[in-house]
């Protein structure tokens, strides 16, 4: 067994093993210490410290890479251990006598503030003598340190959780105020080690030797507590002389079937150091589900387990006599049953049903105070919105009950008729929030009446502005034909409400129960549609307009109020039948009046006086434009809105709303506001249009296409000319009949040919009457500009005579003047 577990350590080398290797300790030990002085800090304030069982030495190095320089640290180990730095190493047995002087020798009058021990004694007899030895050795450090350490010093120990654990910790306490086992992540879990940190030494002036004495401590410890206990097993009590019969085996092992049956189970995994699984007898329990891999290993090796181990195994063990019980007697779950089933009895039969009683009846107590506080919620909720003024008719639908909401059809749109709401309110109002409809009617009434005030005071507005351009002679017609049309549709907005009144009678009521709404005509709907003022611009024809159009166009100009409030005719292009042009207008004719208030002053100047006939706006599409140019930014801006589907669909959204087909019913006044303030909003950002102004730029200041493919194809021609020449120059170069000024001298000629701008670069000033042009005194030449031109075309000619077309190139571009 001590070999297999020597080949299994050795395929264990974990990360620490690694990470040891890299940082040069000399053991994953050290990384042990590392974590526990990271956990307590001994290490950091600390002049001395006696290391025992020091070998190789990775505590060592971690003593002195920790604690402050000049520190002294004296490591002890059975085996000489290497040099390590600022460390001095005694091979001793810490048992001995000689030892203890050795350190004495080392530390001189010193004292130390840390004793640490890891030893470990040769393993691989058996677990129970290797756990003693180990303990025994423990407790030799033990004398060692109450030896060599200061008052308020720190002894950490590595111990094994065995037998002896609890004595060894007993002692600890008396000896240090505080004394704590902990197991650092570096330790493996299957290891029994556990390292305990004593701190705070009290140093008594006197030491009773049978606390430091192995056998006393072990032998007073294990005989003291009757109580079973795993870790601290009677049975395996220390004898120097010899094993216990039955126990001087390797290992001592225990069927499973036998563990399940044991009454005495805590005993037997303490006593025992594997329980294996007797086949086929103990087969239904490695069946089992519960019976996991992690328990099967555990089984294998008790004494490796720690705490939670053993709990496991406990559970493991109790749901196993319990399957096992299942399995051998299924007829007492029958019995269990039969049981249940049995007739009650009278009195059993009476406490049931008491039970139930009082379970209904707090239901019900419960069910009523939830109803009870939602009604006072609602109460209260519907008398903020009075109060705040909230209400409005719409909020009458979400009101009702869910039985009304069923019983109510089509009723999303049209609520904006008052009547139509009481009706609503009439269906609605049968539960207990009767009171506050009443409140809400008042508040309609209300509302009615201030509707119809404003409604009133803007028409009686709207006449004093009529009256106004009535007394206009010079615009006497014009002021007729508006006020025609504009009394029409005062007339018709008047009537409004009682046509569509008189039409939804005729019509069956919208709001009852299995009558269908009447879809609007496809062309009403898209009159609806192209009468929104975003289409303001877009002229709608139809065939009949095109009829009507000439006889329109010399009598029944429209007119209409411009912005500034000059009557202009429409224009004659307008294609819209006047008659449609009414219809159209009924709503649109008002904002034009709105803006006439604006500009009342300029109004009353302008309109008198003369008739403006309007021509279309003739709008300059000249491309230096600014507006147009930051119409054609926006409109680019907008189309990368519609390059990603998303923000293409959201912007389509965006377009619409509620009033999108120009409701009817809606006040003047406000339907003035809206066409003044309601303007579409564009997602555009600032950032977004200057980056396309950026880029239009960037576009503009490119040269155009024929200017960049001349210079390319200049720069070509100059290029092959040079190679022509490098050329020509290699060849005069190797030409050896020349002497070398006469190759310098042809090179330079050829150079000088090539570069014709040069040598054309020649500039003549031309002057009027003996003046230079800058004013300057320097030699220049008179020019007759007849003749130079004569002159040049002559020599053109003599030059492309030899050449040809194609070599009459170089006669260009000459810059004579
Ligand atoms: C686990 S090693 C110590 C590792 C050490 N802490 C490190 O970090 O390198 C245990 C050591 O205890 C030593 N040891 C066992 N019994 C001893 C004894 N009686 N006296 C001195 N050293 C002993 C062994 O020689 C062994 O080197």
């Amino acid at each position: 067994m001590g070999q297999k577990k020597k080949k299994l350590a050795k395929g264990r080398l974990d990360k620490f093993y690694y990470m040891a290797k890299e940082q040069g300790y000399r053991s994953r030990a050290a990384f042990k210490l590392i974590q526990l002085n990271k956990k307590y800090n001994f290490l950091g304030s600390a002049k001395a410290c006696l290391d025992l069982c020091a070998a190789p030495g990775g505590w060592m190095q971690v003593a002195s890479k920790y604690m402050p320089v000049q520190s002294v640290i004296v490591g002890v180990d059975l085996v000489p251990i290497r040099q390590v730095r600022n460390c001095i190493s005694l091979a001793e047995d810490i048992t001995t006598q000689k030892c203890r002087t050795e350190i004495k020798k080392a530390l001189k009058t010193w004292k130390v503030d840390v004793c640490l021990h890891d030893g470990a004694p040769n393993m691989g007899t058996s677990w129970v003598q290797d756990a003693y030895q180990q303990a025994e050795l423990t407790l030799h450090a033990l004398k060692l340190a109450t030896e060599f350490l200061t008052t308020g010093g720190w002894f950490v120990t590595k111990v094994f959780r065995g037998a002896d654990y609890n004595s060894l910790i007993w002692v600890f306490n008396k000896l240090f105020k505080k004394v704590e086992s902990t197991k650092p992540p570096s330790s493996r879990n299957a290891s029994a080690e556990i390292f305990v940190v004593c701190q705070g030494y009290l140093n008594p002036k006197r030491i009773d030797p049978k606390l430091l004495d192995p056998k006393f401590v072990f032998k007073e410890i294990i005989e003291g507590p009757k109580k079973v206990d795993i870790l601290s097993d009677k049975k395996q009590k220390r004898n120097r002389s010899g094993y216990e019969d039955g126990v001087n085996q390797l290992s001592k092992q225990m069927f499973v079937s036998d563990f399940i049956e044991s009454t005495e189970h805590l005993r037997d995994l303490a006593s025992h150091n594997s329980i294996v699984f007797d086949l086929p007898k103990s087969q239904l329990y490695l069946d089992h589900p519960e019976t996991t891999e992690e328990i099967v290993e555990c089984l294998k090796d008790l004494k490796v387990l720690g705490k939670n181990d053993f709990s496991k195994i406990i559970k493991w063990r109790k749901a196993m006599a319990t399957h096992k019980e299942e399995i051998e007697n299924p007829k007492k779950e029958e019995e269990q049953e039969e049981e249940e089933k049995r007739p009650l009895t009278q009195e059993e039969m009476d406490e049931n049903l008491d039970k139930e009683i009082k379970e209904l009846m707090e239901n019900v107590e419960k069910k009523k105070r939830r109803e009870k506080k939602k009604a006072n919620e609602k109460k209260r909720d519907q008398q903020k919105r009075v109060e705040l003024k909230m209400h409005i008719p719409g909020d009458k639908i979400e009101e009702g009950g869910d039985g009304d909401l069923f019983s109510v059809k089509g009723k999303d749109a049209e609520y904006d008729d008052d009547d139509q709401v009481a009706e609503h309110t009439d269906l609605s109002s049968d539960d207990d929030d009767s009171e506050y409809e009443n409140d809400d009617e008042q508040d309609f009434d209300r509302d009615e009446y201030m509707e119809q005030e404003l409604e009133g005071q803007y028409k009686q507005y709207l006449q004093r502005i009529r009256n106004r351009a009535v007394n206009e002679e010079s615009v006497e017609k014009v002021s007729k034909d508006k006020l025609t049309s504009e009394d029409r549709d005062l007339d018709d907005e008047e009537f409004a409400d009682a046509d569509d009144e008189s039409e939804q009678e005729e019509e069956s009521h919208p709001l009852l129960v299995g009558n269908k709404r009447k879809e609007p005509s496809t062309e009403k709907t898209t009159s609806m549609w192209f009468d929104n003022d975003i289409f303001g611009g877009v002229e709608y024809r139809t065939e009949d307009d095109d009829e009507e159009e000439d006889q329109d166009q010399e009598d029944n100009k429209p007119i209409i109020l411009t912005r500034n409030s000059k009557v202009m005719k429409a224009p004659v292009k307008s294609k819209e039948p006047a008659q449609k042009k009414q219809k159209s207008d009924k709503y649109q004719s008002a904002p034009g009046a709105a803006e006439i208030v604006d500009d009342e002053d300029v109004q009353q100047k302008e309109v008198a006086g003369f008739e403006e006939v309007p021509v279309e706006e003739e709008v300059e599409y000249s491309s230096e434009s600014e507006e147009e140019e930051d119409d054609k930014i926006k409109t680019l801006a907008l189309g990368q809105f519609l390059l990603r589907k998303k923000s293409k669909q959201d912007l389509i959204d965006n377009a619409y709303n509620r009033r999108v087909f120009n409701e009817t019913n809606l006040p003047v006044w406000f339907t003035d506001d809206e066409n003044k303030h309601n303007k579409p909003q564009t997602p555009l950002t600032k950032e977004m249009v200057q980056e396309i102004r950026r880029k239009m730029k960037e576009i503009d200041s490119r040269p155009i296409k024929k200017i960049a493919e001349a210079k390319a194809r200049k720069k070509f021609r100059l290029s092959k000319k040079l190679d022509k020449a490098r050329e020509k120059a290699n060849s005069i170069v190797d030409n050896p009949e020349m002497s070398g000024r006469e190759k310098t001298r042809a090179i330079e000629k050829l150079y000088k040919g090539t570069d014709k701008k040069s040598k054309n670069q020649k500039i003549v000033m031309i002057a009027k009457k003996s003046r230079t042009a800058g004013g300057g005194t320097g030699k220049y030449k008179m020019v007759d500009k007849r003749m130079k031109k004569e002159m040049r075309s002559m020599k053109n000619k003599e030059k492309t005579k030899g050449r040809g077309k194609s070599g009459s190139s170089g006669g260009k571009g000459k810059s004579k003047k």
